[in-house]
C-alpha cells in the first residue's frame, strides 16, 4: 500500500533501464565519463508555429533534490543490485553542467532547447524525470499559448483540475497554462505554491441544493462580496439572468455583481440575449463568463460569430493538451569521452532523414534582424562557435539545403543558458509573473506568419556549416563502418 512516508524522494521516478545502464556504466569503470545530452523533439505540437518552453522550475527542484534515500537504496536492494553499485549509488551527488531555454522561451523543432554534460551515470538517471516535466509542461504551455491567442486581451481562466491527469497534471499544468497566457486558475493549491491569481464563480450544485436561483445566489450574496452567479442550471434566459439581475438590485452596493456564467446552449445566441437582459437592467459592467468543453477552435468559432463573452474558462482540454497526448521530446547522447580522455562526437542514425540526431555539444542562437526586430530564425552551432562577431550568416535548411538565406545586421541571443555548473545552481530563477512577461515579449517578436493557428509557416531552424558538416562526417563514417547505405 502506498505509504507517504517512504514517498520521500523523486530520484527513483526512472525508468529501470536507466538503473540497468547505471550498473553497466559502473562495472565496466565507465560511471564517471564525461557526455553531452540533449532535449529536442521532432514535430511542432498541434501543428502550432512555435512552442512555449516550461517545465525548469520543476527540473530544477528536482535536480537540488536528487539524492538516493535511505529507503531509495533499500528498494533498490530488495532488487538484487550488488552491494559496491548501491554504495555508489547512495554517495552520488549531482555534478554535471546544465544549460538550458527559459521558461517563456519560443522553441521549435529540432533544435536543442536543454542540455546535460556530465558524468553519464548522472545523466542517464536524469533523462525520464527531465523528458517527463518538460514534455508535459512545454505542451500545456504550448495550448494555453494557442487558447490565448485567440482571446485577446479577454481574461483566460483555467479550471481544468478536475479533468487533468492526476494531481501532479493539474498543479504544474495550472502553472504551465499561466507561462502560456491564462491569467488565473481555479487550483487553489496552486495560487498557494506559485502565486498565481486564483479565480472562481459556484458551481450548479448550489442551486440544485437550495432548488432555486434567487435562494442560491441569495445566500452566495450574503457570504460573498464578489459575484458570478451561474444562471444555467434550470433555464438560462427565462430563470437564471432574471433571478441574478434580481439578486443584484436587492443586495445593491452590498456585493460587487461582477456577472453571470454561462455553462451549456449555443453560447452565442445565449451570451448574446444575456448581454440585453443585463443591459436593458442597467448592469452594461456585468460580465459573461462562459465555461463548457472550450477550446481554441470553439473560442474562435464563437467570436466570429460575435459571441458576448468577457471571460473564457477553460478546462479539460486545456490541461490535457485534448487533440495531442504528448510532445514527444528525446534526449540523445551528442558526445562522449573515448579511451583516450578526448570528448567524440556520437550520432543516432535511421532510415528517416528527420529522425537522424545531430551531433556534438551545440548552441541556438536566435537571429534577430535589427532594422525590424524580428527573429529571422534559429542557428544551431557547435557549442564554442562565435557568431556574435559575424557580419552576415548563412542559413540554409537542413534537409533541403536549397532553402537559404544570407541574414545581415542581425542581433544572436544564445537560447541554451547557464543554469548549473559543476552540479551548483548558477542561475537566479524569474518569478512566474517575470516569466508569463517574457513569454508574450518573445511572442512579440515573433511574425505572424508563424504564430496563425492553421498552418503557420515553418520557422527556420538550420544548422550552421560546421555542425552540418560534421553531421555528414558521421554518417559517412558510421556508414562505412557498419557497411550500410542510409
Ligand atoms: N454557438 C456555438 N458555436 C460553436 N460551438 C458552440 C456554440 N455554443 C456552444 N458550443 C460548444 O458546443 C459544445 C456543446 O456541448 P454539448 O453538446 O455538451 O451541449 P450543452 O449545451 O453543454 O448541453 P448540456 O446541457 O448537456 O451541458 C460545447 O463544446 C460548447 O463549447
Ligand atoms: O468544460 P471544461 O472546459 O472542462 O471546464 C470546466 C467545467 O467544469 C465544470 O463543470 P463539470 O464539467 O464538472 O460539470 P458539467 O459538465 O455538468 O457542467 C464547469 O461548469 C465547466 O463546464
Ligand atoms: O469557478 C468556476 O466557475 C469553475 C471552476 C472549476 C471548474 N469549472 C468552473
Amino acid at each position: 500500500m502506498y505509504s507517504a512516508s517512504r514517498d520521500d524522494s523523486l530520484t527513483l521516478h526512472t525508468d529501470l533501464y536507466q538503473i540497468n545502464m547505471m550498473q553497466t556504466y559502473f562495472e565496466m569503470g565507465i560511471s564517471e565519463k564525461n557526455s553531452v545530452f540533449e532535449v529536442y523533439f521532432r514535430n511542432m505540437p498541434f501543428d502550432n508555429g512555435y512552442a512555449v518552453f516550461a517545465g525548469l522550475e520543476r527540473v530544477i527542484d528536482y535536480l537540488n533534490n536528487l539524492k538516493f534515500t535511505d529507503s531509495d537504496i533499500e528498494y533498490l536492494r530488495s532488487l538484487d543490485y550488488p552491494e559496491d553499485f548501491l554504495t555508489y549509488l547512495k554517495n552520488m551527488e549531482f555534478t554535471c553542467n546544465v544549460n538550458s531555454a527559459r521558461e517563456g522561451d519560443l522553441v521549435f523543432a529540432n533544435e536543442p532547447i536543454f542540455q546535460v554534460e556530465g558524468p553519464i551515470a548522472q545523466c542517464q538517471l536524469i533523462e525520464t524525470a527531465v523528458l517527463n516535466i518538460i514534455n508535459f509542461q512545454t505542451l500545456i504551455a504550448t495550448k494555453a499559448a494557442r487558447v490565448k491567442s485567440v482571446i485577446g486581451d479577454d481574461p483566460l481562466l483555467e479550471f481544468g483540475t478536475r479533468r487533468a491527469q492526476e494531481m501532479d497534471a493539474a498543479l504544474w499544468g495550472a502553472r504551465a497554462a499561466v507561462i502560456g497566457g491564462a491569467d488565473a486558475t481555479s487550483n487553489v493549491r496552486a495560487g498557494k505554491l506559485f502565486g498565481i491569481p486564483i479565480s472562481g464563480t459556484h458551481a450548479h450544485s448550489l442551486v440544485q441544493a437550495y432548488g432555486s436561483d434567487h435562494d442560491a445566489f441569495t445566500a452566495y450574496a450574503k457570504t460573498h462580496k464578489d459575484c458570478v452567479f451561474l444562471v444555467d442550471t434550470f433555464d438560462t434566459l427565462k430563470i437564471g439572468v432574471p433571478a441574478a439581475i434580481q439578486v443584484a438590485r436587492e443586495m445593491g452596493d452590498k456585493i460587487n455583481f461582477l456577472g453571470v456564467r454561462i455553462d451549456s446552449g449555443d453560447m452565442a445566441y445565449i451570451s448574446k440575449k444575456v448581454r440585453e437582459q443585463l443591459d436593458e437592467a442597467g448592469f452594461p459592467d456585468a460580465k459573461i463568463y462562459a465555461s463548457n468543453d472550450l477550446d481554441e477552435n470553439t473560442i474562435l468559432n464563437l467570436k466570429m460569430q460575435h459571441a458576448k463573452i468577457d471571460v473564457w474558462g477553460v478546462g479539460t482540454k486545456l490541461i490535457t493538451s485534448y487533440d495531442q497526448p504528448a510532445l514527444g521530446a528525446v534526449y540523445k547522447l551528442v558526445s562522449f569521452e573515448d579511451e583516450n580522455g578526448q570528448m567524440t562526437d556520437r550520432i543516432k542514425l535511421s532510415n528517416n532523414a528527420e529522425k537522424v540526431s545531430t551531433p556534438g555539444k551545440k548552441q541556438v542562437w536566435r537571429i534577430t534582424s535589427r532594422a525590424k526586430g524580428k527573429s529571422e530564425g534559429d542557428y544551431i552551432t557547435e557549442f564554442d562557435e562565435d557568431v556574435k562577431s559575424l557580419d552576415e550568416i548563412y542559413m540554409f535548411h537542413p534537409t533541403y539545403t536549397y532553402i537559404n538565406k544570407v541574414v545581415k545586421d542581425f542581433d544572436a541571443v544564445p537560447l541554451l543558458i547557464p543554469i548549473y555548473e559543476n552540479g551548483k545552481l548558477v542561475y537566479e530563477i524569474p518569478s512566474l509573473r517575470e516569466v508569463k512577461e517574457y513569454a508574450i515579449h518573445e511572442l512579440d517578436k515573433l511574425w505572424d506568419e508563424y504564430k496563425r493557428l492553421l498552418n503557420p509557416q515553418d520557422y527556420p531552424v538550420d544548422l550552421s556549416k560546421e555542425v552540418w558538416d560534421n553531421k555528414m562526417k558521421l554518417i559517412d563514417k558510421v556508414r562505412k563502418s557498419v557497411g550500410k547505405e542510409y
